[in-house]
């Protein structure tokens, strides 16, 4: 069922994730799950009865258990439908969903026990020109990718806890080479080259293509891409179009939504809000199953640590 892509052009599921040594398919317990195309937002909101969406109120903490499924999961199947949308962790049973917390501004549950995600050291380890030459020490990595100035290199800082870690610019093009950060000493995150930034020559265009593009389908320890996107404009074709490449090559994606504090700035009538839902609405048509997503700011801050968690979860899983 997870493999069937519609129209015959849409990507099938990004997820589940690609296991460490092998293309394994997982998650067989979502097989139970109703199959379906309905938006995200009137899942968040029957996910969260009576309570607004995170969406709506993109600060609002709502790290809790779901007691109101708990209740109803045993005698009620149609309840499930509250997690349609929803990213389980992909080592969860049917039997643990009750217990599962949704992250703030996400559609990301994660386990209930307290796990240490915090990254405690981190270290630049090199800036490779050629995917050849990339670490082949077979780490766990995480990937950054997005539009150019999209606050890709400010996200990493931000995570790492470091100002100049990685390079930021307020002009775009800043990062040109696959950058390397070992974390903790057991796992990478990579910096890489932004697309599509206005007056950039074919040559160089062509590069990212046939650079990056090689990073993502050659990377053997490539857990995740990030795909970071502005929430304070409208979404942007090349964005998506950007995840359904990611999809369509079966690599696993979350879909991070940067510079969530702009929320006063309004394009064409549209506030942050409405651009992040009308995001998701189209991601939506182009996936099986909705990818995890998240809402994050690298001024306030918010959601840097939800996304480390989930960073944790993805990791553990594929090292299992
Ligand atoms: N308001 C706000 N600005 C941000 C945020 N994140 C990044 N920026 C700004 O956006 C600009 C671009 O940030 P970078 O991190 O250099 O962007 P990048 O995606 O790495 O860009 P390239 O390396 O050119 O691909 C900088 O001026 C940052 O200060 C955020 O969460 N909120
Ligand atoms: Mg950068």
């Amino acid at each position: 069922m997870q493999q069937i892509s519609k129209l015959g052009r849409r990507p099938p599921v990004l997820w589940p994730l690609l296991k460490r040594n092998s293309l394994r398919l997982v998650r067989p317990h979502l097989l139970a799950f109703p199959h379906c195309n309905s938006n995200l937002t009137s899942t968040a909101k029957s996910a969260h009865k009576g309570k607004p969406s995170p969406l709506e109120k993109p600060d609002i903490v709502t790290h809790e258990p779901m007691t109101e499924l708990k209740k109803n999961l045993a005698d009620n199947k149609a309840h499930l439908d509250a997690f349609k949308d929803m990213f389980v962790p992909p080592s969860a049973s049917i039997a643990d969903l009750p217990s599962l917390k949704r992250l703030p501004s996400s559609n990301i549950l994660v386990g209930p026990n307290p796990v240490d995600f915090r990254i405690k050291q981190s270290l630049f380890v090199q800036a490779s020109t050629r995917v050849a030459d990339c670490p082949k020490d077979g780490l766990p990595e995480f990937a950054f990718v997005g539009r150019s100035n999209v606050g890709k290199s400010s996200l990493i800082n931000a995570l790492a806890q470091k100002k100049e870690f990685a390079e930021t610019s307020k002009k775009p093009g800043k990062t040109q080479v696959i950058n390397h950060y070992l974390v903790n000493k057991s796992w990478y995150l990579v910096d890489l080259p932004g697309y599509g930034f206005a007056n950039v020559p074919t040559d160089v265009r062509s590069t990212w293509n046939t650079f990056t593009k090689g990073y993502f389908l050659r990377s053997d320890s490539l857990v995740c891409v990030l795909l970071l996107i502005d929430a304070s404009i409208p979404p942007q074709s090349i964005d998506l179009d950007c995840a359904d490449w990611l999809g369509q090559n079966k690599v696993p994606i979350t879909v991070v939504f940067t510079k969530c504090d702009k929320t006063r700035k309004k394009i064409d009538g549209k506030k942050l809000e409405d651009n992040v839902r009308e995001f998701l609405r189209l991601l939506r048509k182009s996936y099986d199953q909705m990818p995890p997503w998240i809402m994050t700011s690298t001024v306030t801050n918010h959601g840097k640590d939800s996304l480390l968690q989930h960073l944790h979860t993805l990791r553990n899983y594929w090292s299992e």
